[in-house]
């Protein structure tokens, strides 16, 4: 077997392990990658970038109807769809495959395995083996899969998946979605803007986006009724069929839908099928736990980052995660030290930023309240309504969201803050800046918001709490 020694392997060529690459190359590593399907990773082709384009304009045309005096034509699906090709390239990670290269790191296409310490085996289409050995480090990076929940016959009713939804290509007038997360949300929407004129989405919980403040989920909730979607909570299904076409989904309250497609956006696990973790005494399974240098405890040479360590499942904190594992390697390598605060990840424990493209838009950072109180913080929550902020209103007529933010009484600092309303995206990074920096509220009171932008949120936030 033909065998190649390189200082650093980085597995999977998603946004995690492109960034492994580069900050090794930079750090004067030399580094091989490698990728059994798109350099780009799922993020590229069928998650962030498809999902974005096929939101825009649902988010624009909800945008124009609430200011007079503009006129708002049919949406073209065609038009949109063919925009969302261009935005993934048409399937085509050239673009990407030349950004590896010229780093430079070798580009190996094939299906790696661990083999041993600090061995790789890719095996190639044809079946061809090469094995890779790393004098410093191997990193994992190969993402997550989409999980299918064992109800019956939903297997055999050929579901769709995310990538599905973001691949589509006919619009299907039926859709049933199954989840009230994330994907669940903004892929229900996109589709039902898009054509899917019967949305159902079908939610376990008693609301959407679980994981937020409840705010958040209720104002999307609404919307999404207004807009003509069926959102249908604490909704159990027990039993789905399809022998041809419709797909009929039962339901524990006795009730039956049928739809032309069911989208299942159930959550994601990590993707370590035949990935070798045994081959160097790791359980098979759940995610690679790691330390918050990106290091797999136990194994001094093993790095996973992204999706699969499973700390959040969020581009940006993926590569944030790579910038953290690649710095580390490098100065693991060179005898320099390893402790700085650069090399330490300490923003995934705290609440990741986290924007939802749906409309109205949804964000956070930092700890809910529910995640503050649990964590045992001294928490006191401040909430405005954002359509009274002049900035907000300006925007156009009925614009309606909300904010809240989370503080730590004793110290007086931000634990967490969460707005839900029309692009509202954009608001989040100050937050970030804030909840990050541990900025005393009395500090903040100086940070003055023009006029009249939606940002003067800050200041009504800070005279509900009394400044
Ligand atoms: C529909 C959807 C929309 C999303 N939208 C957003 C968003 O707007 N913002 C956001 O921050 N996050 C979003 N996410 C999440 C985001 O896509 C992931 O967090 C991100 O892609 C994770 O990056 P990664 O590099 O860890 O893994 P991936 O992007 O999954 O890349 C892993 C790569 O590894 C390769 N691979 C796997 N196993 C092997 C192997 N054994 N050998 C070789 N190669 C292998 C895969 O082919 C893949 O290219 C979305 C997810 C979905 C599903
Ligand atoms: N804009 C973004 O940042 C963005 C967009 C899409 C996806 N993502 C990431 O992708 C990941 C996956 O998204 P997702 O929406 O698949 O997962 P999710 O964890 O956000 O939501 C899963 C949903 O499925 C429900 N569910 C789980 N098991 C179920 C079952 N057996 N029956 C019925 N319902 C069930 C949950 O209650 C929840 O509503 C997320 O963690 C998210 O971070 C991010």
């Amino acid at each position: 077997m033909q065998s190649t020694d390189v200082d650093v392997i980085v597995i999977g060529a998603g946004p995690a392990g492109e960034n492994v690459a580069g900050r090794v190359v930079r750090g004067g590593l030399s580094c091989a990658v490698v990728e059994e399907h798109l350099a780009g990773g799922e993020c590229s082709y069928y998650a962030c970038i498809p999902s974005k384009a096929l939101l825009r304009p649902m988010e624009l045309a909800a945008e124009v109807r609430r200011v007079p005096g503009l006129e708002l034509g049919p949406v073209d699906p065609a038009a949109v769809l063919a925009r969302r090709d261009e935005a993934v390239s048409g399937l085509n990670d050239g673009g990407q495959v030349d950004w590896i290269e010229k780093l430079p790191a070798t580009l190996l296409r094939g299906r790696g395995r661990l083999a041993g310490p600090r061995l790789v085996d890719v095996t190639a289409l044809d079946g061809t083996v090469t094995r890779l050995r790393a004098r410093h480090a191997v990193v994992l990076a190969t993402g997550s899969v989409p999980v299918l929940p064992p109800v019956p016959g939903l297997a055999e009713a050929r579901p769709w998946l995310s990538r599905d939804a973001t691949t589509v290509r006919r619009v299907p007038a039926r859709l049933a979605v199954l989840g009230g997360g994330v994907v669940a949300c903004e892929m229900g929407q996109a589709l039902h803007a898009l054509g899917a004129r019967e949305t159902t989405l079908l939610v376990r919980g008693s609301g959407l986006l679980g994981r937020m403040e409840p705010f958040a989920g209720d104002l999307l909730a609404d919307s999404m009724r207004a807009a003509g979607i069926d959102v249908r909570l604490g909704a159990e299904v027990t039993r789905v069929e399809r022998d041809a076409d419709p797909v009929v989904v039962h339901l524990a309250d006795g009730s039956a839908i049928e739809a032309d497609e069911l989208l299942v956006a159930t959550g994601r696990r990590p993707a370590v099928d035949d990935l070798g973790l045994e081959a160097v005494g790791l359980a098979d399974g759940g995610p690679v736990r790691v330390d918050d240098s990106m290091r797999v405890p136990g194994v001094d040479w093993l790095y996973a980052v992204g999706d699969l360590n499973g700390r959040n499942l969020l581009t940006h904190m993926g590569k944030y995660q790579a910038r953290v594992c690649g710095d580390v390697v490098v100065a693991r390598a060179k005898g320099r030290p390893d402790d700085l605060p650069a090399l330490r990840d300490t923003s995934d424990g705290r609440g990741a930023p986290q924007v939802v493209f749906t409309d109205p838009q949804v964000c956070a950072v930092g700890r809910t309240e529910h995640a503050a109180r649990a964590d045992g913080f001294d928490v006191r929550t401040v909430e405005y309504d954002l359509g009274r902020v002049s900035g907000a209103y300006l925007r156009g007529d009925g614009y309606t969201g909300r904010a809240k933010a989370v503080i730590d009484e004793r110290r007086r600092v931000l634990l967490g803050v969460t707005f839900a309303g029309p692009a509202v995206a954009e608001l989040l990074h100050a937050a970030t800046v804030a909840v990050t920096a541990e900025v005393p509220l009395d500090t903040l009171w100086h940070a003055v918001p023009a006029f009249p932008t939606v940002s003067e949120i800050w200041l009504r936030l800070l005279e509900e709490y009394g400044l």
